[in-house]
């Protein structure tokens, strides 16, 4: 690691997760010579600890889901969920990432060093006591969970924490109701911990349609994840092997509390000040091509202070974005629509606008009844001419189907688009026609 002192890149890269990883690619494949540095596991938040080792726990939760919901339908007995052994199972797919990205780098040509980079002027940076100077930087270096600033908030733990825990406790806390805590809410639950949510709001989700929202809360509710809103922590305490956590109407106590209050940009060490580079709590400020307000640095991934939701396809394509602006390109940056999940049991999803919506009540529809759900609706906004421009889902596959609708807005269909394309039946894909 670290190579050839002095010497001046074209492009350094700060943060080797998905943003980060996709400039790097990219860069190196039109042959610039490209630098990277990464303090901690290399591939970032999403596959160490993010959406990967979630969505492998998660497959145990939907085994026992299906067959929940088939109880009385042809199905007797519902499985249990064996932590260590599904621990087990997911450090296979966590444990090889630093390893092998790291060998992807290194084997695509690309120099890295490990440590924490920290600006010395527009063009240096010092890591590891070495100091590398590019002509572009990017910075890339993600967010962090939010510590809960309270009398013994250093008690409460982190998602890395949670998708690490190697015993499941009995009972467990989230502070927030945002996607972080919702989705290890329904996995400790289902996998048989004692579960409550508390929020200091009363809107949950709120950039997601909220009919959809209430009927996803009513599903956690009915599963026995308790979800107390408009409350505010004010200290955590240690009491034998509970932590007593208090707010200012009633103290509640768990074996772990996990603070999921949202995620703040990484961008203290990395001596902005120096720089003529401005950020605020929401992260870097960057104009329409992702420049910080020095020219030849620029911001991607959950570090930048961009109005689309943090996630990972979103950094890897600011990360090519950026790559083609370094090869030329003057246009400013346009996203296409962009699909969220909250993956839970039955999941919500979304893409594009929000506003004004058909309600399709699906749950006795073919594809949904025949899998037992409990409540399954989909949301279909369109404009004057009648294309697709904005979809809701809720449903135990919602992540499936948002992603055909996502394309069916971005492809401006209209019910004669999707009545033109025939599709695998009986599948929700083969259902896109009844939504227009
Ligand atoms: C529990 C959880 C579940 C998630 N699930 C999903 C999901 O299902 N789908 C989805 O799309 N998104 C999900 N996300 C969000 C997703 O993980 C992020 O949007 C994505 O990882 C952002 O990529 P990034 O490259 O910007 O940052 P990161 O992946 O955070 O990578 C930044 C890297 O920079 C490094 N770094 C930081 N500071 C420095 C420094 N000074 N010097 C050198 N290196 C530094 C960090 O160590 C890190 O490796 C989830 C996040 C969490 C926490
Ligand atoms: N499925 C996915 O795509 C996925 C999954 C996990 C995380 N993520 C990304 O990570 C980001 C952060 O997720 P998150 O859940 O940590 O944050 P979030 O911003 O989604 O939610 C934070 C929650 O905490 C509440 N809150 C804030 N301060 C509080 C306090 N002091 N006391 C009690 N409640 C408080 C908020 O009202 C909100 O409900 C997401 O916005 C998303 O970009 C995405």
């Amino acid at each position: 690691m670290g190579s050839e002192l002095m010497k001046k890149y074209d492009v350094g890269i700060i943060g080797a997760g998905p943003a980060g990883l996709a400039a790097a690619f990219a860069l190196q494949a039109q042959g610039k010579q490209v630098v990277m540095i990464e303090s901690y596991l290399w591939g970032g938040t999403c596959p160490n600890y993010g959406c990967d080792p979630k969505k492998v726990l998660l497959a145990a939760v939907e085994a026992k889901e299906y067959a929940q919901l088939l109880q009385g339908k042809g199905v007797q007995g519902v499985p249990t969920i064996n932590w260590p052994e599904l621990m087990t199972s997911k450090k296979t797919f966590t444990d090889p990432v630093s390893r092998g990205t790291f060998g992807s780098v290194t084997a695509a040509g690309i120099t890295t060093y490990q440590g924490k980079a920290r600006f010395q002027s527009a063009t240096e940076v010092l890591v590891a006591n070495e100091r590398i100077t590019a002509d572009n930087w990017i910075i890339a270096t993600g967010a962090r969970p939010a510590t809960l600033t309270v009398p013994g908030g250093e008690l409460a733990k982190t998602s890395e924490d949670f998708l690490g825990m190697e015993k499941l406790p009995a009972s467990i806390t989230f502070v927030g109701a945002g996607y972080v805590a919702l989705e290890l809410a329904v996995i400790a639950n289902a996998a048989g911990s004692n579960v409550q949510i508390l929020t200091h709001g009363e809107t949950i989700l709120p950039a997601f349609d909220q009919e959809l929202v209430a009927d996803f809360v009513e599903q956690l509710t009915q599963r026995g994840i308790k979800i107390v809103k408009n409350v505010a922590v004010t200290a955590l305490a240690q009491q034998e092997n509970t932590i007593e956590i208090t707010t200012a109407t009633e103290n509640y106590r768990s074996e772990m509390v996990i603070a999921a209050t949202g995620r703040p940009a990484n961008i203290d060490d990395l001596n902005l000040d120096a720089l003529d580079v401005e950020w605020s709590r929401h992260g870097i400020k960057v104009d329409q091509q992702l420049r910080t307000g020095a020219q030849n640095i620029f911001a991607i991934g959950d570090v930048a202070d961009t109005a689309v939701p943090k996630l990972t396809p979103v950094g890897s394509f600011e990360g090519r974005y950026v790559a083609a602006v370094l090869a030329g390109n003057q246009e400013p940056i346009q996203y296409t629509a962009i699909p969220t999940v909250v993956y839970g049991a039955p999941k919500l999803a979304q893409a594009g606008a929000v506003a004004t919506a058909t309600t399709f009540d699906v749950t006795g529809w073919f594809t949904y009844r025949r899998i037992g759900e409990n409540v399954a609706k989909v949301k279909i906004a369109t404009n004057e001419v009648g294309q697709l421009i904005g979809a809701s889902v809720l449903a135990t596959e919602a992540d499936q189907l948002i992603n055909y609708l996502t394309n069916a807005i971005n492809q401006k269909w209209t019910l004669a688009d999707a009545q033109a394309n025939i599709m695998a039946y009986p599948t929700m894909a083969s259902d896109l026609q009844y939504f227009f």
